[in-house]
This record gives C-alpha cells, structure tokens and sequence, in this order.
C-alpha cells in the first residue's frame, strides 16, 4: 500500500528560526512521534503538514496529494488536534459534538461517548469554562471519532492525569486495530506516547535530526562500564563518556576497540528510550559525541 504522507525536503524560516529541511514518510499501520524540545518546530511541521502554513522549500503529499494545492479533499481524510483551539470557548461540548460529527461520514458516535464516559467530560459546559486538561480530553473526544485513516496530534497529554494517559493509550491502540490507520503525534517525552510509537522523528531546535524506528533505536545504544581510566582519544561508537562509563550508538565498534586495546569492560546496560532521546537532542561535537 502507498505511504499515508511523504514530506520531502521541507524547509520553513519563521523570523530567526529555522525548521528543516525535514523527510519524513509515514507508512499504514504505524505511529510517529515526533520528538524534540521546547520550540524545537513540531507543532509547525503539523501546520505545515495541515497547510495552515506554507514551506519556503519542499513539499508535503498526503495520500497521493499535494498539501500546498488548492484542492484540499485530503483533508476529510486526516483528523488534526492542534494544541489550541481557537473559536470553541462560547460553545458546550453538545453543540461541537453536532456541528463536527456532522462533517464526518465515518463519525464513530460509541467511541465518542465512550470517550465522555472514560474521562467524564461535562458536555453542557462551554468549553472556554472547561480547564485546561478537560478541554484536552473533550478535544480529543471531538476529535479521534472522526475515523480517518489519519490523525495528527499535537501534545495530546500536556494538560493529562496520569490515569487519563493511560486510557488514552488505550484507545489509541483500539483506535489503530480498527484498519488501515496512521498517527503522528508531537510529544515533549511523554513515557506513555513513547510506548505507542514505532517510530521517532526527532528535532533539535529546528534541526532535523532524522526517523528512527524505536526498538531499534533502544537496542544501538549501550553504556559500557570500564574497569580502567578511559583514554582520552574519542572511542569509536562514543556519544558520551562519564567516570569510568562510556555511552556508544555503536557498540560492535566499541566491544572492538575495547578488545584490540585491552580495555576490559565489567557491565553492558541498554538505555532508557528518555535517556537516549536526551542524548540525540544535546548537540553533537565534531567528533561524533555529544555535548553533555
Ligand atoms: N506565529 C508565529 N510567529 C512567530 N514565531 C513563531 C510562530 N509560531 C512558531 N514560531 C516560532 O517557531 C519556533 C517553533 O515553534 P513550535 O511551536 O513549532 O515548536 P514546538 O516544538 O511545537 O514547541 P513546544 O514543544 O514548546 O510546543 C519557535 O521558535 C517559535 O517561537
């Protein structure tokens, strides 16, 4: 089956900000979270891919379609949560659950009830009178029954208790074993977005750093404990090095160096997914490691 979306060398200036160039190719089946810190470009690579904003360089096709095209019949096949919604605050949850079902053929009305039940979202409020992390939750009741192939969330936790993280993955799992379904998401760290996703597009400060696919991301790198001193020259494979600890993204070249210089080596750990993406958005040195 074609890719869901394939963005292509996508660049964007916004002032003194910089975004891309960013390939990303997102297959059926899959969630992509993307990943970076505070400002780092994720909600406006979803704008961009929304077509709310226009790329300087580069191009964004979903489902077979130019997003910068005037024709955007795309949309109706793509459901996007931005971070904030902006002209609901007067409405109540009944009256938006009208006017946007009626908009969605495939309008799931069990899954959006089942949604207010599990995070008993009050549906005669207006939604400005809701706080932050209830319109979060009612944003997104509004917004995953709308049953296209594919959705696009911006933070979708930010304001969440922990046990509605946990029902949100939930659905989010039942959400993906109904058919031929795509999520990309854009999440700080989130440990329980983490787990859904199979694949990581990470951006450093606009800097697109690359795709990775998750398990195999957490099987590249280990820490090393060394029973001597390290030497000062930089080891292949090391990302980072601390007393005696070396950290490596590639650890068949460092086991040899290791060997080949008798240094003798007492533990090998794997890393946290947070550990490692804390490494890939430090900057890197010109040797390969990063900054610490
Ligand atoms: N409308 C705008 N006008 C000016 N600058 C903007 C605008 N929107 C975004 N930016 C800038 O673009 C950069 C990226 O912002 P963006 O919101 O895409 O990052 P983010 O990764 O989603 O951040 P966060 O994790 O904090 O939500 C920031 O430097 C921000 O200041």
């Amino acid at each position: 089956m074609d890719s869901f979306v394939e963005i292509n060398e996508l660049q964007k200036q916004i002032d003194d900000f910089h975004l891309g160039p960013i390939n990303v190719t997102v297959e059926p089946g899959t969630i992509t979270a993307l990943v970076g810190n505070n400002g780092s470009g994720k909600s406006s690579l979803l704008k961009l891919m929304m077509n709310l904003a226009k790329p300087d360089t580069g191009n964004t096709t979903i489902f077979g379609k130019k997003v910068s095209s005037e024709n955007e019949s795309w949309k109706s096949h793509v459901s996007y949560q931005p971070q904030t919604v902006i002209g609901w605050n007067a409405y109540t949850g009944k009256t938006l659950k009208n006017l946007i079902s009626a908009l969605y053929p495939n309008w799931d009305e069990v899954a959006f009830n089942h949604m207010v039940d599990l995070f008993d979202i009050p549906l005669n409020k207006q939604f400005g009178k809701l706080s932050q992390g209830v319109q979060q939750k009612l944003s997104l009741a509004l917004t995953i029954p709308r049953n296209t192939p594919l959705l696009l969330l911006d933070e979708p936790t930010s304001f969440m208790d922990i046990p509605s993280k946990k029902h949100l993955t939930d659905i989010l799992v039942d959400w993906m074993d109904q058919g031929d379904r795509a999520i990309i998401m854009a999440s700080h760290q989130s440990a329980d977005m983490m787990k859904l996703a199979d694949y990581l597009s990470v951006i450093r400060s606009g800097e697109w750093i690359g795709n990775f696919e998750k398990e195999a991301l957490t099987e590249t790198f280990k820490r090393y404990w060394v029973s001597n001193s390290l030497p000062a020259a930089h080891i292949p494979g090391e990302v980072s090095r601390g007393d005696q600890q070396i950290i490596s993204n590639q650890p068949e070249a460092t086991e040899n160096y290791f060997l080949e210089n008798n240094l003798e080596w007492a533990n090998r750990t794997a890393l946290d997914l947070e550990d490692i993406i804390t490494l890939l958005l430090q900057r890197k040195h010109g040797d390969g490691s990063f900054a610490s």
